[in-house]
C-alpha cells in the first residue's frame, strides 16, 4: 500500500481497525479492504461507513439508539461531515441542502439484496427530511407523508425466506418543495407489484400483510358482514404444499395492533369509513374468488363450480351478476371476422382465468389506493398543475432488492433486471461519468476497476434479449415453457452471462452483477401473457359498485399502472345492503352447470386445450415491465444522485 502526501499518516495507523469513516480516503481500496473495515467497524457497533459520497449500511437486525431526536439534530445542515459519524440522516440531509442550493431535483437511490434494510433506510431518510422542514406549518401533512409507509407495507409487503417484511414492490417517493425547502406535498410511484403473490406463494413465505391483518383485527360480526371465518379456509393463505395457516398466538396479538394501525392510519391519511370498507370488501372477493373450486364435466367436456357458495358471496361482494360471472369464469368468448366465439374453458383455462381475475382486482386495488394517497397528499393551497415537476423535489427509490432462492422464477427474473438497472445507473454516475469528465478535461487518471454490467442490459434488454423473446414466444400459441428456454440457450449460448442447466430443460442461469442465478423457466409464458380474459373485464365493469366498475374500465398506462391512469374517488362510494351468510341460497341448482350445458348447446366453435387468441394478441407483463423501468430511469436520469448501498452482513 501506498500513502500519498496529501494522506493523513493516522489512516494508515487506523486502517484495519474500523476507524476510518469515509474509505475513499485510503489510498489503495480493493474488495478485500473494504469487506475487512466493514466487517470490523460493524463489529465497532458502526453500521454505516462512507465511500465518498456513497453511503454504505449494514443491517444491524437489532433496534438501535441512533435515530433520536439529539441525532435529527445533529445531521440538520451538516458543514463539516466528518465531525460526526456516518449516517443515513447524512445523506438525507445532503441532498436536502443541495436542493436548497440548486433548486433541483434530487433522487436518492436505495439498493441492496432483498432484507439488507432499504426500506427501512428509506423511512428514516423522509422522517429526517420531514423533521428537517419542521419549521413549516403542515404538520398534518408531514404525518401523512410519514404514515403513508406504514400502508403500503401492509398491502404491498409479504414475508419471504429472505426478509419477513419484504416489499414486492418498488416506490418513488418524490417529495415536493418550496424554493425555501417547505414542503408542498408528495407523490408516490409505485412500480411492479408482484401480483402473483396473491394467489401463489412459496414455502416459508405468505401472501401480503394486510390479509392476516384482516382475521387478527376483525371483530366476528364485522367478519360475518364479509362472510369471512378463519384463515386456515382460505386457499391463497396457505402454503404450496397444502398446510394452512395457522398463526401464533403472538401474531395475532401483533396483527390485531397492525390492523388498528392500518385503519387509523387510512382515516388520518384522508380515506372515509366507505373506501375504508370497500379495500376490506375487495380483499373479501379475492379470498372467497380464489377458494372457487371448478370440476370437469363429462357432459360438455367443460367445467362447473361444485360448490357455488364463493361464488354467490363474490358477487354479492363486488355487486356483479351471478350468473354472468359464472359464465366469465367457465368460458369464454372472443370476436373473430365480426363473430362472436365461445367456448368452454378446461380446468386448467378456468384456475387461470379465475386467478388471473385475483391478481387483476388485488393489483387494481392497490393502484386505486395509491392513486388516492396521491391525490390525498398532493400540494393544495397552490395551483400547481402540470407544473409540478418544476418545484424543488427529492425523490427516494427503493426497489425490491436482488433474490436468489432456492427456486427463482418469472418475478425474480423482474426484480433481479430492475436492480441491474438500478447498478448500471450507480456505475454510470459514480465511475463512467467520472472517468469521462476527467479524459475530457485532460486530467490523468487512474482507471477504477468496477464490474460493468452494460452487457447484461443488453441480454435482457436488446432486441434479441430474453425479454424480447419472451414476448415473440408468448405470441406462438403452441410455444412452451421449454422451447423458450431453447430459444434463449440458441441465441445466447455464446455469452459469458447465459448458463446453460444441464439436466434440467426449462431452467437456465444467470451471471449477474451480484452473483449466478438459476431461473426456472416453468410458468413463463403463461406469467407473461396474463391477461384476463375480456368477459371477465367486462363482468368487473358492469359491477354496480362505481369504484369496482372503473378499476376494469380504466386503461393500464405503457407502463401498466392502473395508480396514474384511475381516476381518484373522493365520494363515498355506495355500498348495497349485502344478505347474511345464513341467508344465502345454498341448495338451489347449481347455476355454473346450467350454464355449462346451455352454452355447449349454443356453441359454435368449442376449442378445448387451446390458448384463448384474444390473450396471445394483449399486452404483456414484460412489456409493462420494460415501459415502467425507462419511465422510472427517466425520471431519475435528470437528479442530481446519492447512493445508499445496504449489506445484508459485513
Ligand atoms: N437501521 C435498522 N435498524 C434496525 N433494524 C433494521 C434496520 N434496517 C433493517 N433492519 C431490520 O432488517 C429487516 C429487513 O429490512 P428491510 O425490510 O428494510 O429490507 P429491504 O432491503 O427493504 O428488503 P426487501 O428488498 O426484501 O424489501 C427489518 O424488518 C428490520 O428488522
Amino acid at each position: 500500500m501506498r500513502v500519498t502526501a496529501e494522506h493523513d499518516q493516522s489512516l494508515l495507523v487506523n486502517m484495519g481497525k474500523g476507524e476510518v469513516d469515509d474509505l475513499s480516503k485510503l489510498d489503495f481500496l480493493d474488495e478485500e479492504t473494504l469487506i475487512n473495515e466493514l466487517r470490523v467497524r460493524y463489529k465497532n457497533g458502526q453500521i454505516y461507513t462512507y465511500i465518498g459520497d456513497v453511503l454504505i449500511a449494514v443491517n444491524p437486525f437489532k433496534q438501535l439508539n441512533i435515530y433520536e431526536k439529539e441525532q435529527h439534530k445533529a445531521y440538520s445542515r451538516v458543514q463539516f461531515r466528518s465531525v460526526l459519524r456516518p449516517h443515513v440522516f447524512w445523506v438525507a440531509d445532503a441532498a436536502y441542502q443541495r436542493m436548497l442550493i440548486h433548486k433541483t431535483t434530487q433522487c436518492i437511490a436505495v439498493s441492496g439484496e432483498s432484507g439488507a434494510g432499504k426500506t427501512e433506510s428509506t423511512k428514516l431518510m423522509i422522517q429526517h427530511i420531514i423533521y428537517l422542514c419542521k419549521t413549516i406549518y403542515d404538520k398534518e401533512l408531514q404525518k401523512k407523508i410519514v404514515d403513508v409507509n406504514t400502508l403500503l407495507e401492509a398491502f404491498g409487503n409479504a414475508q419471504t425466506c429472505m426478509n419477513s417484511n419484504s416489499s414486492r414492490f418498488g416506490k418513488f417517493v418524490q417529495m415536493i418543495f418550496t424554493d425555501e425547502g417547505q414542503i408542498l406535498g408528495a407523490k408516490v410511484f409505485d412500480y411492479l407489484l408482484e401480483k402473483s403473490r396473491v394467489v401463489n406463494h412459496g414455502p416459508g413465505e405468505r401472501n401480503y400483510h394486510i390479509f392476516y391483518y384482516l382475521f387478527s383485527g376483525l371483530e366476528k360480526e364485522e367478519l360475518e358482514y364479509y362472510y369471512l371465518d378463519t384463515p386456515e379456509n382460505y386457499r391463497i393463505l396457505g402454503t404450496s404444499t397444502g398446510s394452512k395457516a395457522y398463526l401464533t398466538k403472538t401474531e395475532i396479538k401483533y396483527f390485531k395492533m397492525m390492523f388498528q394501525a392500518q385503519k387509523e392510519i387510512m382515516k388520518r391519511v384522508g380515506f372515509m369509513d366507505e373506501d375504508i370498507t370497500l379495500i376490506f370488501t375487495l380483499l373479501a372477493a379475492i379470498l372467497h374468488l380464489t377458494n372457487i373450486k371448478f370440476c370437469q364435466d363429462e357432459e360438455t367436456d367443460g367445467v362447473y363450480i361444485d360448490d357455488e357458495y364463493p361464488l354467490e358471496v363474490v358477487s354479492n361482494l363486488l355487486c356483479l351478476d351471478q350468473e354472468t360471472l359464472a359464465t366469465a369464469l367457465i368460458s369464454t368468448s372472443s370476436v373473430t371476422k365480426g363473430e362472436k366465439v365461445v367456448s368452454l374453458k378446461n380446468k386448467d383455462q378456468a384456475n387461470d382465468g379465475r386467478d388471473a381475475l385475483a391478481k387483476a382486482l388485488y393489483e387494481r386495488l392497490f393502484g386505486w389506493i395509491v392513486r388516492q394517497i396521491n391525490e390525498l397528499l398532493q400540494p393544495n393551497n397552490y395551483a400547481l398543475g402540470e407544473k409540478i415537476d418544476l418545484f424543488p423535489s427529492i425523490g427516494i427509490l427503493d426497489m425490491s432488492g436482488f433474490e436468489n432462492f432456492n427456486l427463482n422464477s418469472f418475478e425474480q427474473l423482474c426484480i433481479n433486471v430492475a436492480n441491474e438497472h438500478l447498478q448500471f445507473y450507480f456505475n454510470e454516475n459514480i465511475f463512467l461519468q467520472e472517468e469521462e469528465e476527467y479524459f475530457n478535461e485532460g486530467i490523468q487518471f487512474d482507471v477504477v476497476e468496477f464490474q460493468n454490467n452494460e452487457d447484461l442490459i443488453e441480454v435482457f434488454m436488446g432486441p434479441l434479449g430474453l425479454f424480447a423473446l419472451l414476448d415473440e414466444e408468448s405470441k406462438f400459441p403452441r410455444a412452451t415453457d421449454s422451447s423458450l428456454v431453447d430459444k434463449y440457450y440458441s441465441h445466447w449460448k455464446n455469452s459469458e452471462r447465459y448458463v446453460r442447466s444441464r439436466g434440467n430443460d426449462i431452467a437456465f442461469g444467470i451471471n449477474h452483477y451480484a452473483g449466478k442465478v438459476v431461473y426456472n423457466a416453468k410458468g413463463f409464458l403463461e406469467k407473461n401473457r396474463d391477461n384476463l380474459s375480456l368477459n371477465l373485464i367486462e363482468c368487473l365493469k358492469n359491477s354496480n359498485i362505481e369504484v369496482v366498475s372503473e378499476l376494469f374500465a380504466a386503461e393500464r398506462t405503457e407502463s401498466g399502472s392502473i395508480s396514474r391512469s384511475v381516476s381518484a374517488f373522493l365520494a363515498k362510494p355506495y355500498l348495497p345492503m349485502r344478505p347474511r351468510s345464513s341467508e344465502l341460497k345454498k341448495h338451489r341448482e347449481n347455476l355454473s352447470q346450467k350454464k355449462a350445458k346451455s352454452i355447449k348447446k349454443t356453441i359454435q366453435t368449442l376449442k378445448m386445450n387451446t390458448i384463448q387468441k384474444d390473450k396471445l394478441n394483449q399486452v404483456t407483463v414484460t412489456s409493462h415491465f420494460r415501459n415502467s423501468l425507462a419511465e422510472l430511469l427517466d425520471k431519475m436520469k435528470d437528479a442530481e444522485p446519492f447512493f445508499v448501498r445496504h449489506c445484508l452482513k459485513a
